[in-house]
């Protein structure tokens, strides 16, 4: 952990990564996938204990952090408004003055994730800028309206704006085992981005068993996701470590025999700047560095960088700040 210095927290100039086109679905690799829950377990209870970093090491890694996160509103309640204050945000996630006293350049999170309702406000609030859009969509949280409606729903955002599309997958085709209609849907729903980036959201806490996080996280990558992402926020289990540990060995595996490389996203109660820090130097054991950009990985997260904000300013000025002052994130 200690690798990360400030200077790499400095935009990379990444060569692009060729999508993944996806490829046949293979029943027998499927079948095969293994889940060895106790050693899962095991493996993470060790991680927070054995990774914390300290001083400029830490502020590096937040850094890092807020560059990966796609700062998200998914409320009932939602206006254009708070949207757009949602997307000044995203362009300047960390006060000048904190910046300025880490000698770093102006950075902005990975994405602004929001309901289709609220694409367009995004898009003409991030005008100018590289942040991309991210809808959720086919019926989230649940997605159980009409398939045409899930698909019809995808192109309307893509329309409207949106660069990355965050489906959800029908969670029964996991539970019945019918891996070929998970595979269609997600076919589908990959064709129907066009050039938006899809990411899958496996809605992990309703999916049964690691042995099924695995085999739906091989089965979407097999149908062409360019992402895996954990929840919707909504399950009542959302972002787990022994969950990204088991995903994060499928893009490994999934790498290994294809080539490509696909994202992650834990979503959902990830609210800690600490958190952050475990998850990051998860990606970094067993995923490697390429993973620690923001075309690979992101934290899906309402309210991380408020925290994460606090502890910067904690880190230059000695001294915490009162949560309000940093109230958007
Ligand atoms: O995809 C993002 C999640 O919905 C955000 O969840 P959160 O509000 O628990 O951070």
């Amino acid at each position: 952990m200690e690798s990360q210095t400030l200077q790499d927290t400095k935009p990379l100039a990444l060569a692009q990564e060729p999508r993944n086109p996806g490829m046949d679905l293979d029943l027998d690799w499927v079948a095969g996938v293994q889940a060895n829950t106790s050693a899962i377990e095991r493996r993470c209870a060790t991680l927070p204990a054995r990774r914390s970093v300290k001083k400029d090491y830490q502020a590096a890694w937040l850094l890092k952090a807020v560059t990966c996160i796609d700062l998200t509103t998914l409320s009932g309640d939602d206006t254009e408004e708070r949207v757009r204050r949602l997307c000044a945000k995203a362009r300047q996630p960390v006060r000048g003055d904190i910046l300025q006293a880490l000698d770093m350049p102006p950075l902005t999170t990975g994405a602004v994730c929001v309901y289709h309702e609220m694409v367009a406000a995004a898009v003409q609030a991030l005008k100018g800028t590289d942040i991309p859009v991210a809808a959720v969509s086919t019926g989230f949280p649940a997605g159980l309206s009409p398939f045409h409606l899930r698909v019809a729903e995808i192109e309307e955002s893509v329309k409207a704006g949106a660069k990355e599309i965050d489906i959800v997958i029908s969670r029964r085709h996991v539970l019945a085992g019918n891996w070929q209609a998970l595979y269609d849907e997600m076919q589908a729903f990959r064709a129907a981005c066009g050039e938006a980036h899809v990411k899958a959201i496996l809605a992990t806490g309703e999916l049964g068993s690691l042995r099924n996080v695995a085999r739906a996280s091989l089965i979407c990558m097999m149908a062409g996701a360019d992402f895996i992402k954990t929840s919707t926020g909504k399950e009542s289990v959302n972002a787990t470590l022994p969950v990204s540990l088991v995903m994060i060995r499928a893009i490994r595996d999934y790498y290994d025999r294809t080539g490509f490389r696909v994202g992650y996203k834990p979503a959902g109660g990830i609210s800690k700047a600490k958190d952050a820090l475990v998850y990051l130097s998860l990606i970094k054991e067993e995923l490697g560095d390429r993973w620690l950009q923001p075309d690979l990985f992101r934290f899906g997260a309402s309210s991380l960088l408020n925290d994460i904000e606090r502890q910067l300013e904690h880190h230059t000025s000695g001294a915490y700040s009162a949560s309000y002052r940093h109230a958007m994130a």
